[in-house]
């Protein structure tokens, strides 16, 4: 396919995104299975514009003066990806697939200064989620939201467990040259995102995905797992366990040492993560599958239980650009709800002297600083603690990666992390001692 019929197609699924409510992902697996002699190149290139186009909705709305597909499918084009109303004339001259073509209208949008627009246009983010960012962000907030309108960057953590440094970075750059060691985590290896047109790197491909030597896990959440200071012989229990990215990370941390423990308040989400223990060869995990009373047994007596919790996945805006614009404030009152009970239930496991790690992968402080407050009011038995010394004393820093963290430290010693701090998601991450 040529560029002006890639064009159009992005407009057909923004249209049917926005028309028939789909995700924008199936979106573009529909049209691909309904269009079949698009190829996987055009496949990627479409998928990337629609996913662009999404994640700048607001500001190139604003700048064209419509939110009708089209408008916003050209706007992106010029507006984030750097082409003019001379590169679309000439893409369109003469292509039978092509949009129309550009009016005076429409060329005058792609230039439009904006930025005297309000501040949820400029940072591509909902009207109603004002309040709370600016609580997070202040005067940066469009500066940081603006960094959750970027394409993100494939991360892969290795897996202690079965290589070492050097040896698992060259088995992925043997194959995808552009990946190098990340900034943060010293098990990271990140693929850059940076062509607007390129395809998605695949790193679940590569022969050292198969043999279980990496996974798929965003630094942001890998610092967190450091956080957990994990070692070898805890008693670990990864309380909200879903598909196991924490849990292969927690057992990854002992050694194969001690026991780790992985338990979700919905035993359907834990599905996924048997075959994930087997490739990854992480052999002290125990999956409980039953309701809560199947954890009695470990009440008082966890070195460690990490509560990543249920949240609005804000923090990951940059790779799932339509959730910003379907969340409601009616959903994050109901996450608000499920952090509450999922804090209240899992403290009863920590020993004396052990740690509540909680965290989310979102940046409202209703889910976060609050509900660490809160948690804090009811429980007088638990103290927060600095999680930069805990992810310091965890030995798997990168180094510098303590100058970029000491920079994402809230008020009360958690880190938020996000896309314009530490380039990676927007984790919070908060550690909790029982003392009493
Ligand atoms: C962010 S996801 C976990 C992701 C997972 N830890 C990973 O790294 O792949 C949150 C999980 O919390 C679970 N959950 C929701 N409410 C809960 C509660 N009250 N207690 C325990 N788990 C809960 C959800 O079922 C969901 O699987």
């Amino acid at each position: 396919m040529r560029d002006a019929g890639r064009i159009a197609a992005a407009i057909e699924i923004i249209d049917a995104i926005e028309t028939r409510h789909r995700p924008a992902r199936n979106a573009v697996k529909e049209w691909g299975r309904d269009h079949r002699f698009a190829g996987s190149g055009d496949r990627a290139w479409i998928g990337g514009l629609v996913l662009d186009t999404l994640r700048h909705k607001a500001s190139v709305a604003f700048a064209m003066g419509s939110e009708a597909p089209r408008a916003l499918v050209l706007g992106t084009v010029t507006r984030a990806w750097g082409w003019t109303a001379d590169d679309l004339a000439s893409k369109f001259a003469g292509d039978e697939h092509a949009p129309d073509p550009v009016t005076e209208e429409e060329a005058a949008g792609f230039t439009r200064d904006i930025s005297g627009a309000p501040a949820n246009v400029q940072g591509d983010f909902p009207a109603w989620a004002e309040p709370s960012l600016k609580r997070v962000f202040g005067k940066d907030l469009i500066t940081e939201m603006q960094a959750f309108a970027a394409r993100a960057p494939v991360d892969l953590r290795f897996n202690g467990l079965k290589v070492q440094g050097d040896k698992a970075i060259n088995a992925v750059t043997s194959k995808i040259p552009s990946a190098h060691t990340g900034a943060l985590s010293a098990s990271c290896i990140r693929i850059p995102q940076t062509d607007p047109t390129g395809k998605n790197a695949p790193a679940e491909s590569i022969p050292a995905y198969g043999k279980g030597w990496v996974e798929v896990q965003d630094e942001g959440s890998q610092i967190a797992g450091l956080a957990a200071g994990a070692q070898a012989g805890d008693q670990v229990l990864d309380f909200c366990a879903g598909a196991g990215g924490k849990t292969l990370e927690l057992s990854a941390m002992t050694g194969n040492a001690g026991q780790v423990y992985a338990w979700d308040v919905d035993w359907r989400r834990l599905r996924a993560i048997f075959p994930r223990l087997q490739r990854a060869g992480a052999r002290n995990v125990q999956v409980r599958d039953g309701d809560e009373t199947t954890l009695s047994d470990l009440e008082g007596r966890m070195d460690v239980v990490f509560v990543d919790a249920p949240c609005t996945g804000s923090g990951t805006w940059r790779r799932r650009p339509d959730a910003k614009w379907r969340l409601s404030e009616k959903q994050l009152e109901q996450r608000i709800e499920q952090q509450d009970e999922a804090l209240d239930n899992a403290a009863k496991y920590v020993k004396p002297g052990g740690r509540l790690v909680y965290v989310t992968c979102s940046v409202f402080p209703e889910e976060n600083a609050d509900r660490v407050e809160g948690f804090l009011a009811r429980e007088p038995d638990f103290v927060q603690r600095s999680t930069l010394d805990a992810v310091l004393a965890s030995g798997g820093l990168a180094d510098g990666a303590e100058n970029v963290l000491a920079k994402c430290v809230d008020e009360s010693g958690a880190l938020q992390l996000s896309p314009h701090r530490s380039a990676t998601d927007g984790f919070y991450i908060a550690v909790l001692e029982r003392v009493g």
